[in-house]
This record gives C-alpha cells, structure tokens and sequence, in this order.
C-alpha cells in the first residue's frame, strides 16, 4: 500500500475509447420513458439529459428513433453443461456471445453439482469453466442436487462475502438424479431462507414422470412425443401448488423458473391468494415463441430439437396466454433456460423418448420474441418489457441498481433497440454455437443495434464485437432487500385486476440526473427498494400501470410503435463474428 497520490490525467489527454455519448434516443427504464442522451465513462452511466457537457473526441451513437434499455439479464442460462449423457453445445464463450447479439449483457447460469459431490467444488469447476470465457458479465445460482447436513454447511459458505451466492435451485423432477423429495425440499427452502437466499424449484412432479414414461415406453410410444404425454400441464401445477405449500409452511420467498402452462400459472395464481410471501414466476422465450405441436413431426431431429422440460405445450393459445401473464404481472420475468444440444446429442435418444437431452436455445432471441410477441402485438408496453427482461431479474438477484436500469452510476449495459429493425431467425445465422433453432424461420421486427457491456459497443451497428474473458463474475449478496424486505402479505389478499393495483414504487428507483449531477447513491436505493405487495405478492412494475402523462396506450392495439418513428426503411441486422477467442476488435 502506497500513500503516493493518485496522479490524475487531464481530461483531454485521457484516451477516448472509454467514453460515449448516445445521442435523441428516447430511454426505456421498468417504471417509465424519457428522451435523454445518456454519458458513458469507464463503464459506467455518468449522466443523463439532453445538452449534457461532454469531453471532446467521445464517440457518438445516433439513436434517433431508437429506444435505449437496460441489457437484458436472462437469469436461466445452462452453459458447458454435461447432462442425460452430453454436453451443451454452447458454452460460456459461444452462450454469452448469443446473448450479446441479442441484446442480454448479464446471465445467470446454474451451477449443478452432481449427486454426492460438494456444492464448493461444483461452484469452483463453474468459475474456473466460466472467468475466463464470459463475453457479458454473469452470476451464478448453485443446485441443491441432493440433501445432507454438508450441503446445508455449504450452501451458508456460499452465501458468504467469499462466494457471492444469494440462490439455490431444486429439482422436483428428474427422479434418480437431481429430484429432492418433499422432506428435503422443505430442508433446502427452510435452509435458504434462513440464508437469506432465494430458492428457486423446478416445479414437476418427478415421480409421477417416471412411472408414465415406463408405461409410454413399454407400449412402444419412444418418439419425442412421449417427452410431452408422460408430463401434461396438471403434472407442472400439481407440482407448483405443492412447491408453495412448502414454501409457505417455512415462510420464504420462493422463485419457480420455467413455468410452461396455463394450469402451472393459475395454480401460482391461487397460491398467491394465500402466500405470505413473494413468490416470482418465471416464463421462458420458447414457451412464448413456439409450442409443443412441434413434438408430433415426423422428423426425429424437429421434434427432439424441442424437447425441454417441462415441455412446450400443445395447446395453441399457451404462448399468448403466458404474454399476458407476463404483462399483467402474474408472471415477472422471462429467462431462456438456454440448454442446447447438437444433433448427435439429442439423437442419443433416438429409441427412447427419455434419454433425448432435455433443452433448448433461447439465450440470443429472448428479447426479440418477447418483443415481437408482447410489444408488437400491444399486450405489453416497453416498460414492462424492460421489466420482464432485465429490471426485475436485477432487482431480485440484488443486482439493482447496478444492473437492469439506465441511470447514472449504473453500470453502461445498454442497448441501443431499433423497433424497426427486422430479421428472420435461423440457426444458419445465429450467433450459438449449435446447429439448431426453435424459432427458425421466424421474422421479428425490433432488435438491438448496438449493444454496449461495460461500456463497450460489442454490438456495433449489427456488427457482433465481443471479447472472449471480458465479462466478470458478479456477487449477489444475500437478503437482498427486494425480496426480504417485503410486508408479510395476509392471507386475505387476492389477485387485483391491473386497474386496481397501486402505484408503482417510483420511490425506488435512482432519481434521473441531469447535466451530470448523480442524485443518489447505489447502496442506498438498494436498501430503499423492497416493494409494496402487488397482486403477485411481488412487486414488479406492471406494463399497464406505468405510464407517464403523455406517453403513448400501447395497450391499444391500433398504436404502433414503429409508426410513431420515421422513415419505415427496415435494416437488416448484419451478424459478423469474430472466430472463438476473437479479441481482434480493439475498444469500439
Ligand atoms: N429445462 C431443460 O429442459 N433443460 C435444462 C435443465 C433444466 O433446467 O431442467
Ligand atoms: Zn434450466
């Protein structure tokens, strides 16, 4: 430690490669909009407002016409994952890179140890396989994959300072492998909560699974359709009630990632009626981007290509009516439980519907199919958007306001989002390295043009510049507030319709700056954010009811986003990549 003074270069001497200004776009937070120009400085949001006095010789983006959002954060990722017999195909270098192109600049993967092995040294194998691969920054939730008093030990170190864990996952499915019973799965809630962690469960009954995929089998029913038959929507709601009713007797939060059906979403929704506390539900882009019709094609390839669990469902108004959910806020957050699979991997159950590796893409094409199938079709407006996709993900994560939100002193995760920019997905084009897409062929209009992690532009103007290893690991600190914090809610409080729900805790959010005057501190909104109780028990901005004066009724089906902006001429996203290990491209 030196005491000799920090020798301060002068502005206009200082490179310029770690300053920008993007120019007229219109920026997009949870709780609202407003034209303003935003400041970047070594990575970080250094003012917002229009007029703003900025060093000469900073790199400008023009963003008129364009929306300027948060990076997404997909807070279900599966990367350089072994599981059923193979290994992703994507890994935290190609996974992070689709998620780049796509506008998501944080993910959260899982680490899943296997049965028997120490939480420590999966977390460590995790870190090691990840550091010096990440693209984006990322954290990590870790896997309760199997119970004794040495997992409890464990899961407490890594809620530590040293470990930076603030969430843990267990597995109602996957009998003989990951599945906890009811008995340890009360341990592992109780556990976390006494943590201050937030368990997150993947909610199907696991034995009711096993027993009809026997049946299925020796009837000879072994093609990918069998996937979706021996699980149906009441084996995913059964399975939700029951991970509330657990949660509730040990009086935590808890957090259901992929909820896939219509039945798993009003079993939420009853359950909410009597919650003491918040419990957040998590949708998935394949379940609102595609459906489970696709497990009935003849080829073995298609079908297998879709198999996840739980399944896509068959029935056709699932995916318009999870958006709803989505929007209306009896469902928070859409992650992509991105799990691919090369061909020759999900072959492996060529004979056997079971052995088929359970998983999809979706880290890339997230927010392009919520865009298109939310904001487009006007069920939700871009806050909400901006909500569903990255704000609430930092919120509950006790990432905010660091992430998930355009203010000064968060960090420059940014996107500069074209509403009119249109593109057709295929995995000919995609920035994953697996060679299959579930929403190929599908035309989306709206997408990033720019993406910038950490203040750097990765994504420049269609043109994917992303650097093997610059991503960090981000801590989560435990008893995050905005899921701690919350009122016990009653036993009395039943779902509100959107019209009635209050208002929005703008209190929480940083206050805008203008000309460069920060007007709050980090640490202590983070403090000041655990909500009021909405009809979730949660307290997530809802699309319906944070509007501004003024703005514009998405809402209303005959507005048109893209109409309001000028000239219509569609720009096709340009993919350029960089070979693996591509750092060739220097800063912007
Ligand atoms: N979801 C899926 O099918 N694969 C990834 C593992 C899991 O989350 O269940
Ligand atoms: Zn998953």
């Amino acid at each position: 430690m030196t005491n000799a003074p920090v020798k301060k270069v002068p502005i206009h001497l200082q490179s310029s490669q770690n300053r920008l200004l993007i120019k007229n776009g219109r920026v997009v937070n949870e709780d609202g909009m407003e034209d303003a120009d935003v400041y970047v400085e070594d990575g970080i949001i250094k003012q917002l407002g229009r007029n703003l006095i900025i060093p000469g010789g900073t790199r400008v983006i023009d963003a008129t016409g364009k929306l300027v959002m948060p990076g997404g954060i997909d807070p279900h990722t599966h990367l350089e994952l072994e599981m059923m017999g193979a290994k992703t195909a994507d890994d935290f270098y190609t996974g992070t890179r689709a998620a780049v192109a796509g506008g998501t600049t944080t993910v959260i993967d899982f680490v899943l140890p296997q049965k028997g092995q120490s939480l420590i040294e999966a977390y460590n194998h995790w870190r090691e396989k990840a550091d010096n691969k990440v693209c984006c920054d990322y954290a990590l939730h870790v896997g309760v994959t199997w119970w004794s008093p040495s997992v409890m030990k464990e899961m407490e170190q890594l809620c530590t300072e040293e470990y930076g864990i603030n969430s843990f996952k267990m597995f109602m499915a996957y009998k003989d492998a990951w599945m906890l019973d009811d008995y340890q799965l009360y341990c592992a809630i109780e556990t976390c909560k006494n943590l201050g962690a937030l368990p997150m469960v993947h909610a199907e009954n696991g034995h009711i699974i096993a027993r009809n995929t026997e049946k299925l089998i020796a009837a000879g029913k072994t093609d990918p359709e069998g996937h979706e038959l021996s699980r149906d929507e009441e084996v995913e709601a059964e399975a939700v009630n029951r991970a509330c009713v657990i949660a509730n007797q040990a009086n935590s939060p808890l957090y259901i990632v992929h909820m896939m059906s219509k039945s798993a979403v009003r079993a939420l929704e009853i359950a909410r009626t009597r919650q003491r506390q918040p419990v957040y539900g998590e949708t998935l882009a394949a379940t609102v981007g595609t459906d489970g019709t696709h497990y009935r094609n003849a080829c073995f390839r298609h079908a297998a290509g879709h198999v996840m669990s739980p399944p896509l469902r068959s029935d056709p108004s699932t995916p318009q009516a999870i958006v709803e959910a989505l929007a209306d806020d009896r469902l928070q957050l859409i992650g992509s439980d991105n799990c691919t699979f090369h061909e020759k991997h999900k072959a492996l159950g060529k004979n056997d519907f079971s052995r088929i590796p359970n998983g999809v893409n979706g880290v890339e094409d997230r927010m392009a199919i919520l865009w298109q199938k939310g904001v487009n079709t006007g069920a939700m407006d871009p806050c909400r958007f901006v909500a569903a996709t990255s704000a609430t993900a930092a919120r509950v994560f006790n990432l905010w306001p660091r992430k998930g939100l355009v203010a000064a002193g968060s960090d420059a995760d940014l996107l500069v989002w074209d509403p009119r920019l249109t593109r057709t997905i295929s995995a000919a084009s995609h920035a994953h390295a697996v060679d299959f897409n579930i929403f190929e062929g599908q035309n989306v209009v709206g997408g990033p043009q720019y993406v910038i992690v950490n203040g750097r532009v990765c994504l420049d103007d269609g043109d994917l510049r992303v650097v093997e290893g610059f991503g960090r690991f981000l801590k989560t600190p435990a008893f995050c507030p905005y899921v701690f914090s919350s009122e016990p809610k009653h036993h009395t409080v039943h779902h509100q319709e959107p019209h009635q729900l209050p208002e929005s805790p703008r209190s929480h959010s940083p206050q805008r700056v203008t000309n460069g005057t920060p007007t709050h501190e980090l640490n202590i909104v983070s403090k000041q954010m655990a909500g009021t109780t909405l009809s979730s028990g949660c307290s997530t901005p809802t699309g319906r009811k944070m509007r501004e004066p003024g703005q514009r009724d998405l809402q209303n089906s005959t507005f048109s986003l893209s109409k309001e902006l000028d000239a219509p001429e569609n720009k096709p996203s340009v993919r350029v990549r960089n070979p693996p290990g591509g750092k060739s491209s220097g800063l912007w």
